[in-house]
């Protein structure tokens, strides 16, 4: 079947829609960044850039470190982002833009966000790095597909069970990261968390300024819960989207939190842009010498 030209949407020199890419100018590991002035804090390591392209906030920029092809891209801020990043990135893999028809041998992507997050733990400090091992998504963007077998079915439940938020229509999707690809990077660096992803960064992660929060003790509550012996420790705005759309479509994906903002202590980095670029370093050299990314 043909995908339709209001659905495989295509610019007028063939690129994606949004991302302005073509199939040729994406590598299959790709890192993903919120911020489009990160992705070159993170291509001024590759030894050589071979693209450079721009559409709204999507930024990429895809080339070559140590001899292994990396893409790093600008998502912008927000699941409903991931949405448009995850798709059409798949797209540009495992679709055919000339036939408009799927390919039958599909090629898996790896995923690595870059990202920044706030911890509600009192000890996971500012500056540390964190790999959410699941991410429970509050921002609903699952709801819109049949998400099969990809979800933590358990952990929703549990979730659910805990906080009782139904009645203020909040409905959990969790997703695990993806084991191997996290293995890359795992280290005594790095600690693991349950990463809570939602819809904004004031009210959805229990800011206020002048608005009352619906949920006093929003953040409080999340910390509270326990599965597995793990904790919720972080909240952010892309993973839970990320984790979801990656494996519905069969790809990889992990996601490492720079820890900004401490919730529980009530403290902001003073140091933010060095840890960011600590934790591209940290990435960029495990990547290197992993097997599993050629
Ligand atoms: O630093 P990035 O990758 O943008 O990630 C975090 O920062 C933004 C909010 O300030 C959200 O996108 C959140 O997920
Ligand atoms: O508290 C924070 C810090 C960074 N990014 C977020 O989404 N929240």
């Amino acid at each position: 079947m043909s995908l339709g030209n209001s659905e495989l949407i295509l610019n007028p020199d063939g690129s994606i829609y949004h991302l302005n890419l073509l199939p040729e100018d994406i590598a299959t590991t790709i890192i993903t960044v919120g911020d489009p002035d990160r992705v070159s804090s993170v291509s001024k390591y590759f030894d050589s850039i071979e693209v450079k392209k721009q559409k709204r906030e999507f930024r990429t920029h895809t080339g070559h470190l140590k001899g292994k092809r990396i893409t790093v891209l600008s998502t912008g801020i927000g699941t409903d982002n991931i949405d448009i990043v995850l798709n059409e990135l798949d797209a540009l893999a495992n679709i055919d833009l000339e036939t408009r028809k799927v390919k039958s041998n599909k090629i898996q992507l790896s995923f690595i966000r870059i990202g920044t997050s706030g911890s509600i733990q009192p000890n996971i400090p500012v500056d540390s790095f964190l790999m959410s091992a699941s991410a429970i998504g509050l921002d609903g963007l699952l709801h819109f597909y049949e998400s099969g077998q990809c979800t933590n079915d358990d952990l929703e439940k549990k979730f659910d069970e805990f906080l009782g938020w139904s009645s203020h229509k909040i409905h959990p999707y969790a997703v695990d990261c993806d084991k191997t690809l996290g293995d890359v990077f795992t280290s005594n660096r790095i600690r693991f968390g349950i990463t809570c992803t939602n819809s904004g960064f004031y009210g959805p992660q229990g800011r206020s300024l002048r608005l009352s929060p619906k949920i006093v003790d929003f953040n409080e509550r999340l910390a509270a819960f326990t599965y597995q012996n793990q904790r919720i420790t972080n909240l952010e705005m892309e993973t839970a989207g990320i984790y979801g759309l990656a494996k519905m479509h069969g790809h990889r994906a992990v996601s490492l939190n720079a820890i900004l903002a401490n919730r529980a202590t009530g403290e902001f980095s003073k140091a933010g842009g060095k840890t960011v670029d600590d934790l591209i370093k940290y990435t960029l050299e495990r990547l290197v010498s992993s097997d599993l990314i050629s």
